[in-house]
């Protein structure tokens, strides 16, 4: 039975003299992915990572969950040994064609490696005796040698390591490897996919929603709830910071002209999500949100909101269409719970005409008429509940 994996990294690879931090960043999320799968050994490998079980797994969960793992580009299954004896290995490459294939009609092509170079066979010869021996055993394999259908690699290192398949992975950089940032989570489609585009380039995430009971329900809480799960099944732990906010929303409504209600509530959010952030050593805040999409989503919507944010605000969704947003929420397991219909705060308190080009300067005036909203805020920040996904 197959007990090993070869893991492939891309971007990582080209790294300079701190490569070794990002390697040590992704050894360290697989081996976390792996802890509920049984007993591993990880580790670094000649410009791979080396994964081998010393318990019974689940093959095809462990391959699961190694492909939800960001920096990986792919993932091959591999017969290893520690006999250098040719006999060996030739019997170790037809084990592996047992296992990784139940038809036996493909055409293939042998290439070998070896470090030692005193091994009494080179590589040539190697992928030879190797081929001869496949194509004795199995009579209707062929070899074809500019198209092969399946790569069979033998490779002699500090091991013997045999390996023809090739599962493809996520790519990216490892979580953590980047940072941490503040994603601003609703339960829409839009702002799962924009947490999982930032944490794909290493960056670790917390999360904040902002709940308006009773005008958003205990279903809509829960929702954003299963929706950083499913996140978390790439990013691992989150901590959902769960933000009451009626009282803010209902105060800006009753004192803030209603076409702009939107945009302040917005600014609102992201400086609460700001000192949330900085907090939790978060550098930077996320948000789903994608040029034009609504009103509160024009450049100059856009430029109101960043106006009272220091940490950069990132929007990977902002040159998406709804349709790409909507395919990668398919891909990422999150759609289905997204389009479950609960309401969202943003859209209950929602004016008919809200401003498309607000102003920063009447923004500001319309806020300075909120007196009490520093004590609202700090308020809703005592009393925030903290949810360990
Ligand atoms: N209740 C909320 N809690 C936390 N963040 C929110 C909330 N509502 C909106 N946001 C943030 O603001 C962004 C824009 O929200 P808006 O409702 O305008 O757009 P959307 O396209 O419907 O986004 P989504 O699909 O993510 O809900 C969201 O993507 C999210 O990052």
């Amino acid at each position: 039975m197959i007990k090993a994996f070869l893991i492939k990294y891309g971007e990582i690879a080209i790294k300079g003299k701190n490569r070794y931090v990002f390697e040590n960043y992704l050894v360290q999320q697989i081996k976390i992915k792996l802890k509920k799968q049984g007993e591993f050994v990880t580790k670094k490998e000649q410009g791979r990572i080396f994964v081998e079980a010393v318990s019974d797994f689940d093959y095809e969960e462990v391959l699961k969950e190694l492909k939800k793992v960001f920096g990986i580009v792919s993932i091959c299954p591999v017969s290893v040994l520690d006999d250098f004896d040719f006999e060996a290995i030739k019997k170790l490459a037809i084990n592996h064609i047992e296992q990784e294939y139940e038809e036996k009609n493909f055409t293939f092509k042998v290439y070998a490696r070896r470090a030692n170079k005193n091994y009494p066979l080179n590589s040539m010869e190697i992928a030879k005796e190797i081929g001869s021996l496949l194509l004795e055993e199995y009579k209707e394999l062929k070899v074809d040698v500019k198209q092969p259908q399946e790569k069979i690699m033998v490779e002699l290192r500090n091991k013997v390591y045999i390996y023809s398949k090739e599962v493809r992975g996520l790519g990216g950089m490892p979580i953590g490897s980047a940072g941490k940032a503040m994603l601003l989570l609703s339960g829409g489609i839009d702002s799962p996919v924009a947490g999982w585009m930032i944490a794909k380039r290493g960056v670790a995430l917390d999360a904040v929603y902002y709940h308006s009971h009773p005008y958003t329900s205990e279903r809509a809480k829960q929702k954003v709830i299963d929706l950083a799960k499913q996140l978390g099944e790439y990013t691992g732990r989150i901590n959902l910071h769960v933000v009451p906010f009626t009282d803010i929303q209902l105060y800006i409504y009753e004192t803030c002209p209603h076409e702009e209600l939107t945009i302040i509530m917005r600014r609102v959010m992201m400086q609460m999500a700001e000192t949330i952030a900085k907090n939790n050593k978060g550098l930077a805040l996320v948000t789903g949100e994608s040029l034009g999409q609504v009103a509160s989503q024009t450049i100059q919507s856009l430029t109101t909101t960043n106006a009272v944010c220091q940490l950069p605000v990132f929007r990977p969704l902002i040159a998406l269409d709804k349709q790409e947003i909507v395919n990668i929420s398919e891909k990422i397991g999150t759609y289905e719970t997204s389009i479950l219909p609960y309401e969202d705060c943003c859209t209950i308190f929602v004016a008919k005409h809200p401003v498309t080009k607000p102003n920063l300067k009447s923004i500001e005036k319309s806020e300075r008429k909120l007196e009490k909203i520093d004590v609202l805020i700090q308020e809703s920040l005592d009393q925030t509940e903290v949810i360990k996904i």
